[in-house]
């Protein structure tokens, strides 16, 4: 078998903000390709620290650890909201499917700011790892403006709000075998326009190649995983591809083991109208009519909780 991790490429970033301009116009090509033809790639020289995402990791633990009647205390509510801690077994990413085995805390810039049952450091933590993301998705965005050719900033204009959701993601270890059907997480395609995403060693992250075969995604050190979203894949009329993944549970001793994750889920400004682009209707028609970047979100909530 060839080694499936090949198969999404690697992009350094390095070069991007410092380099000339055929150095920038190579980071954009490639990151075209792999939006394009896959929907997933790693970065690596994002900028962001990796003592910074490895003590966020340390709080998403202490979180996790906490007594389950403390987690509810800030339970996740409702689609409108989209913040607070979502139980075992909540949710369904594939919903045809029973609930993922996994528990999460979604975070967006109010709660991040203003929930008084965080410390000190979570809440400083949990911000500033939201900047460096906001930093790095404002980056990609500008590649994926100018590889469609329109204005560097359309995109980047387009975020300027923070609609996003930062989510820590706890996969308990398995004490029993799991119901039919039953993963970590359900296979998906995520909502919005681009998902960054830090993993630790357990592993299970795959994804569908177009003939439909799955292919691990095991972390790389010192490299984040980007994939693009439904809403990506809408303004731009399947040019980028939002592709579906799911987390396997191990079949070893992992699955003894938690596994931990990190999402960065970049969305449009609520009142973003996702409408074809113009450049991506040349060759075909729209395949989807104009929805605000808001209401999009909530059917899609809706339908997994
Ligand atoms: O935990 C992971 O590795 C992936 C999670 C995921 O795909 C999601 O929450 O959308
Ligand atoms: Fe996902």
């Amino acid at each position: 078998m060839t080694n499936p991790v090949l198969q999404i490429p690697i992009i350094d970033l390095q070069t991007f903000a410092t380099g000339d301009e055929l150095e920038r116009q190579t980071i954009v090509d490639r990151v075209y390709q792999a939006c394009h033809e896959i929907g997933f790639l790693y970065i690596k020289n994002s900028g962001i620290s990796s003592h910074l995402i490895q003590q966020l990791f340390t709080h998403s633990q202490q979180f996790f650890n906490l007594p389950l009647e403390a987690k509810n205390q800030i339970a996740w509510l409702d689609e409108s909201h989209n913040s607070g801690y979502v139980g075992i077994e909540r949710e369904r990413l594939d919903p045809k499917q029973p609930g993922d085995l996994k528990e999460a805390l979604n975070l967006n810039l109010k709660s991040i700011a203003q929930n008084p049952d965080f410390s000190t450091e979570f809440h400083s933590c949990a911000l500033n790892s939201w900047k460096a993301c906001v930093q790095i998705t404002d980056i990609i965005l500008q590649t994926f403006a100018m590889a469609l050719q329109i204005p560097e900033d359309f995109f980047i204009a387009n975020h300027n709000a923070q609609a996003h959701t930062l989510r820590l993601l706890h996969y308990p270890p398995l004490e029993q075998p799991p119901k039919q059907g039953q993963v970590r997480a359900g296979e998906h395609s995520d909502y919005g326009s681009i998902t960054l995403l830090f993993q630790d060693d357990i592993g299970g992250l795959e994804v569908q190649t177009k003939n439909g075969e799955w292919i691990a995604a095991p972390a790389i050190p010192d490299t984040i995983i980007v994939n693009t979203g439904d809403l990506m894949q809408r303004w731009t009329n399947h040019v980028f591809c939002s592709t579906k993944h799911r987390v396997a549970i191990p079949t070893d001793e992992k699955m003894k083991r938690s596994r931990y994750s990190i999402a960065f889920f970049c969305h449009p400004n609520d009142d973003t109208e996702v409408a074809c682009l113009p450049g991506c209707c040349t060759d075909r028609v729209a395949m989807y009519p104009s929805i605000s970047a808001k209401d999009y979100l909530i059917s899609r909530l809706q339908a997994t909780y």
